[in-house]
């Protein structure tokens, strides 16, 4: 049998996905052998997989966040497009069959995949109706609004309903990429940095609004920073906060969790004109590194053929919450009742590909992205323990971000 190294950045819920779909990948034939291996959070498994491609001693295959997907497209010579990889080995690659904003979001100007969606998401809201219903809030209407969320925020912390109203994940990801595309508002010049390098335009002034919101719930003790990545899924498992924006793909260990939860779309600001305008995915895909043998090449044309087939997709996407990758996959979900049982679970795509995306909307792109959200976490971690206004952090976030692009594209 020949081995094929994963390395992964998915725990607990995921973790066990992970696991299942290589095991019953391995029981399906007897040539190759996936062995997945975690390294630790998103931004640890890119460093780990960087640091071993220098040593020369990369995996075969790594899962990257959305945002190190300039990073990898940058990495050339290092990696081998999964279109190529796909082809060779035998497989008929059609790219109308995978779902329009998540391939492209993956693929080269010129159309190529170059690696393969295998979690894509979007963030919601989910709240505790428990909690919701102690407070004397409606459990079956989730606030659709940042001011609505602000408010039931509030009344869950004064009510005395919980400690905390209101937490989040990644505020990169969820507060300023996905606050941008959802509200219709730049992140930055160059469609996003899509079509060109970008200039950072977190700075302006319904970004200054939001911001400052954030840090005026921190100051009443209403919102509770969890830390940069998913951390804040816990604070909302525990039952400490009654409120949590996260990932769709964070639904497994909420559901674990046996809390009785519910989810709403991603709210948005109602002084945003066009708001609500489209969400842009997140999550991660997989690279195959370049230099290995052809028998492993074979191998991980199998296992990504074997990834897109419609039970493997619909498998992940109701057990994990990511979306289902493939057309096929979706409409099946559809076919099978799903979204009619569980209407809820069908918010996280609609809200993705409800809307033609815009320039605003169609994702964010720089050489240097998991750097510029270093810098954006830096700033918004002084702002929330109160030494600097959400003015000054924007300020600072963007004239460092773009500091450290012109430094990255060698200006
Ligand atoms: O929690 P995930 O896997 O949906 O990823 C969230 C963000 O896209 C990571 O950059």
């Amino acid at each position: 049998k020949t081995d094929i190294s994963w390395w992964h950045a998915m725990s607990g819920a995921n973790a066990e996905v992970v696991a299942k779909i290589a095991a019953d990948f391995n029981a399906s034939q007897s040539d190759y052998e996936v062995k997945p291996v975690f390294k630790g959070t998103y931004p640890e498994t890119l460093n780990a997989g960087i640091a071993a491609f220098r040593a020369g001693q990369a995996p075969d295959i790594i899962q990257v966040f959305d945002v190190g997907t300039g990073v990898m497209m940058g990495a050339q010579g290092a990696i081998k497009p999964v279109a190529e990889v796909l082809k060779e080995g035998g497989y008929s690659f059609d790219k109308s069959q995978y779902l329009a904003g998540i391939v492209g979001y993956y693929s080269t100007p010129a159309g190529e995949m170059l690696s393969f969606p295998y979690n894509s998401s979007s963030p919601v809201l989910y709240y505790n109706k428990d909690i919701f219903q102690k407070a004397g809030l409606n459990p079956d209407q989730p606030p659709k609004t940042w001011a609505e969320t602000w408010a039931a925020a509030r009344k869950i912390k004064e009510s005395g309903a919980a400690t905390c109203g209101y937490t989040s994940t990644w505020l990169t990801w969820i507060h300023t990429e996905n606050f941008a595309a959802w509200n219709n508002v730049s992140w930055a010049t160059n469609e996003n940095g899509l079509a060109g390098t970008p200039e950072l335009k977190i700075d302006s002034p319904l970004f200054v609004k939001h911001f400052q919101e954030l840090a005026d719930l921190a100051k009443e003790g209403v919102f509770v920073y969890g830390g940069r990545t998913s951390e804040a899924k816990q604070n909302f498992t525990s039952g400490e906060c009654g409120i949590l924006t996260e990932s769709s793909g964070g639904l497994g260990d909420i559901v674990k969790s046996g809390i009785n939860y519910g989810i709403g779309q991603l709210p948005y600001d109602e002084t945003a004109a066009s708001a609500p305008q489209n969400t842009t995915p997140g999550g991660a895909s997989l690279w195959v590194m370049a230099g290995k043998s052809d028998e492993v090449y074979k191998g991980v044309a199998a296992f990504f053929n074997y990834l897109s087939q419609t039970p493997v997709q619909q498998y992940l996407h109701e057990q994990s919450g990511y979306l289902p990758v493939t057309i096929a996959a979706y409409e099946a979900t559809k076919a099978s009742g799903f979204y009619e049982k569980n209407p809820a679970r069908e918010v996280p795509i609609l809200q993705m590909s409800g809307k033609a995306p815009t320039e605003n909307s169609k994702g964010v792109r720089a050489p240097n992205l998991p750097q510029l959200r270093d810098i954006q976490n830096e700033e918004y971690e002084k702002m929330l323990s109160g030494q600097q206004d959400a003015a000054t952090a924007l300020k600072n976030a963007a004239t460092r971000g773009n500091a450290a692009i012109k430094d990255a594209v060698g200006g």
